[in-house]
């Protein structure tokens, strides 16, 4: 069994839902090419750049410690178009233009990878949006709340206010399903907050109390 891992990402939102888990880990940076191949499915993107997140940390790791790497990856797709973080606050009022009054889905890939050894998860959700006049959408990226997040929106900040329904998982639109992670965690042995009841060196011992 695993005690740690490396999270490769500089995300909080992540650093925080995997504290959810009770996972220890080290947070260290990626440097992975997050443009899309041409005709590439959203969940094969999100695979892809989850897998390629972790592995682009290897050099980010101490290589005296030996753990699995886990990465991540959101992506917004609307209509089968790919909105991804904006790169400044024009854009951000664009995308938000076109989700106001629409469902979108959102897909976040999971990996955990170990030496030559990866394994994946894709959450997948639809969000639907509310009305959002020009007024509000001034008024939302006047706090740049929409920098830095796939779509232009944070699900867990004001823009939580937007959102009329959701199908799907919570964790996952942040950027991190747990439920998907906890499934990653269990088949690589990694240990975490409910599998510490059952990790080896709390079972009795051999040869006795
Ligand atoms: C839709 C949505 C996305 N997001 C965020 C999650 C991700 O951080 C970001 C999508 O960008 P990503 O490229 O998935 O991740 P990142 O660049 O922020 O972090 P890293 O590669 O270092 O792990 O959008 C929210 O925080 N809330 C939301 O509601």
């Amino acid at each position: 069994m695993f005690d740690q891992i490396y999270l490769a990402s500089a995300s909080p939102r992540r650093k925080e839902l995997l504290n959810q888990l009770g996972v220890s880990f080290v947070q260290v940076a990626n440097d992975f090419d997050e443009t899309p191949l041409a005709n590439e499915s959203a969940e094969d993107y999100v695979k892809r750049l989850a897998i390629g997140k972790a592995r682009s940390a290897l050099p980010f790791c101490e290589p005296e410690y030996s753990l699995p790497i886990l990465g991540a990856d959101t992506i917004v797709v609307l209509d089968g178009i790919f909105l991804g973080k904006p790169k400044d606050l024009n854009e951000a009022k664009f995308m938000l233009r076109q989700l106001s009054g629409h469902t979108h889905q959102v897909y976040s890939g999971v990996s955990l990878c170990y030496g030559d050894k990866s394994i994946c998860q894709v959450s997948k959700s639809d969000v639907t949006f509310s009305q959002l006049s020009e007024q509000t959408i001034e008024a939302y990226c006047d706090t740049e709340e929409p920098l830095g997040k796939a779509g232009s929106y944070a699900i867990q900040g004001v823009a939580g206010s937007f959102v009329s329904s959701i199908n799907g998982s919570y964790s996952g639109i942040v950027g991190l399903p747990l439920f998907e992670t906890r499934i990653l965690l269990e088949q690589m042995q990694v240990k975490h907050l409910l599998s510490s009841r059952l990790s080896p060196e709390l079972l009795p011992q051999e040869g006795g109390r």
